[in-house]
């Protein structure tokens, strides 16, 4: 069989751990893809010491590579918008199949870059930008096909839980755990994309169009980062029976679609609550088989490789019948449904947990229910934390039953234009469906 001959643009942490896999395994890959694969010509600014290049053709300039005719696959492990783009798009215009751990460019640019693969007849695939090593979008895609997806959630960056596992396991500071992270080649070029649940969000927005068939819609998403959260937080919400986790949900119901990523409480018995370090996890419900979920490393160079190189085996086994190869979002484009709004936040209903910072005299308790009270906001449970901090004031803990978020807003607003309460309000969502 005629070999299928790869080109890495990027031989960074992705990039390197790809071109590592694949010289190891080439046996095994090429009798899993029925041909052999060869790495072609690499595409990188500098040379990665964990990479022996040999005799493999390196150039400095990636355009190189998008041009070179005998290359059938490109691999843009480079990161980042505008050169991602030109560069997977140049590909594109050259008949190249592209593989891309690039989610940020996906779930941001995807409905035009799938838009110029379906004109070109090749194929753009993209199993690393969601979740590393899991393979959730062969799973949500091909494995899930027959279900109607009612819901998803999951853990879905790395970094993010890498350090709150740390932050609670071993009470260690937010910067000291974010560096190590970045050391380990988890979080992204720019880190507040972890911290700040953009990276997040951009798998969600992936996810939720190969699982409900809409079009993808980053800027529709709520998003909120990790970047908040307190060891208190932490500590309180674990004498509560729950953990904190960075949860991305999407959800579908009549009025449209839940679409959001935000720190959350789950009850620490709960499968989701107990997944640590990088690992990854998803949890799908599907209307014909119920829920299923899928963990594994979701970062890092070698489980991420692991799906850029099934992107490459799948391209490989198609490569000479390219239209027979699943849609790019699995449905097909003419039946990727505009019907369904993503619902703004305010419209979708939750429990909160509330850590509120208040004076520590008598009828502070009694001042904060009324309000909650005012606004039909019921509660489940209250508590008194004494805090360390000496501004004689007290932590008032609460946890909701669940409630619209726009009454939530205006029950937040009017607590904290109370005299006795000190600091703005801490609001984590809790979740106990997974
Ligand atoms: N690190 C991880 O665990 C994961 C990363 N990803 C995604 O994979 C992509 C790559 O991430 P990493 O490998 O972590 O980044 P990285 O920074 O380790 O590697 C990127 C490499 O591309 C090279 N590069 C960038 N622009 C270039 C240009 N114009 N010309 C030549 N070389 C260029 C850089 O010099 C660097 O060696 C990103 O889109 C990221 O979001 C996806 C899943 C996991
Ligand atoms: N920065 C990301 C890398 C994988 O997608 C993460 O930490 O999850
Ligand atoms: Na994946």
């Amino acid at each position: 069989m005629k070999p299928v001959k790869v080109g890495i643009c990027g031989l960074g942490t992705v990039g390197g751990g790809t071109f590592n896999v694949l010289q190891r395994n080439a046996s095994s890959i090429a009798a899993r893809a029925g041909r052999p694969i060869i790495i072609e010509q690499v595409g990188t600014r500098r040379d990665n010491p964990n990479c022996d290049t040999g005799n493999t053709r390196v150039s400095r300039d990636i355009f190189e590579v998008a041009h070179n005719p005998d290359i059938d696959i490109l691999v843009e492990t480079i990161g980042g918008y505008d050169i991602a783009k030109e560069l997977i798009l140049t590909a594109i215009e050259q008949g190249k199949h592209v593989v891309t751990a690039n989610k940020a460019l996906i779930a941001e640019h995807g409905n035009e870059i799938f838009q110029a693969a379906r004109e070109k007849n090749v194929i753009v695939a993209y199993e690393a930008a969601v979740a590393g090593g899991i393979p959730i979008i062969k799973c949500l895609r091909e494995g899930l096909s027959a279900n109607k997806i009612n819901w998803l959630a999951g853990i879905i960056n790395g970094t993010g839980n890498y350090i709150l596992t740390e932050m609670g396991d071993h009470n260690r500071p937010f910067e000291d755990v974010l560096k190590e992270a970045q050391a380990l080649g988890y979080a992204e070029a720019d880190p507040t994309f972890d911290v700040e649940g953009i990276d997040a969000c951009h798998k969600l927005t992936i996810m939720a169009s190969i699982a409900f068939g809409i079009p993808l819609q980053f800027n529709k998403a709520y998003t909120e980062g990790i970047s908040k959260i307190t060891p208190s937080d932490i500590q309180y919400a674990a004498s509560l029976g729950f953990r904190i986790k960075h949860l991305g949900v999407a959800r579908q119901s009549q009025k449209g679609i839940e679409l959001r990523v935000h720190p959350t409480l789950i009850p620490s018995d709960r499968p989701l609550a107990n997944i640590n370090g990088v690992m990854n996890s998803v949890v799908v419900q599907g209307d014909a088989v119920g829920q299923t979920m899928y963990s594994g490393p979701g970062a890092g160079a070698e489980p991420t490789a692991s799906s850029v190189i099934a992107d490459i085996i799948d391209i490989a086994r198609t490569i000479e019948a390219p239209d027979s190869a699943v849609n790019a979002l699995g449905f097909s484009a003419d039946s990727l449904s505009n019907d369904l709004p993503v619902l703004p936040i305010t419209e979708t209903e939750c429990s909160f947990y509330l850590r509120i910072h208040a004076d520590d005299h008598p009828g502070v308790m009694n001042a904060v229910t009324q309000v909650l009270s005012s606004h039909g906001i019921n509660i489940d449970a209250i508590t008194q934390k004494v805090t360390r901090e000496d501004d004689g004031c007290a932590d008032i803990v609460i946890l909701t039953h669940r409630i619209i978020e726009i009454t939530m807003d205006k029950a937040i607003s009017e607590l904290e234009a109370l005299a006795d309460i000190k600091s703005p309000i801490t609001r984590i969502r809790v979740e106990t469906m997974a």
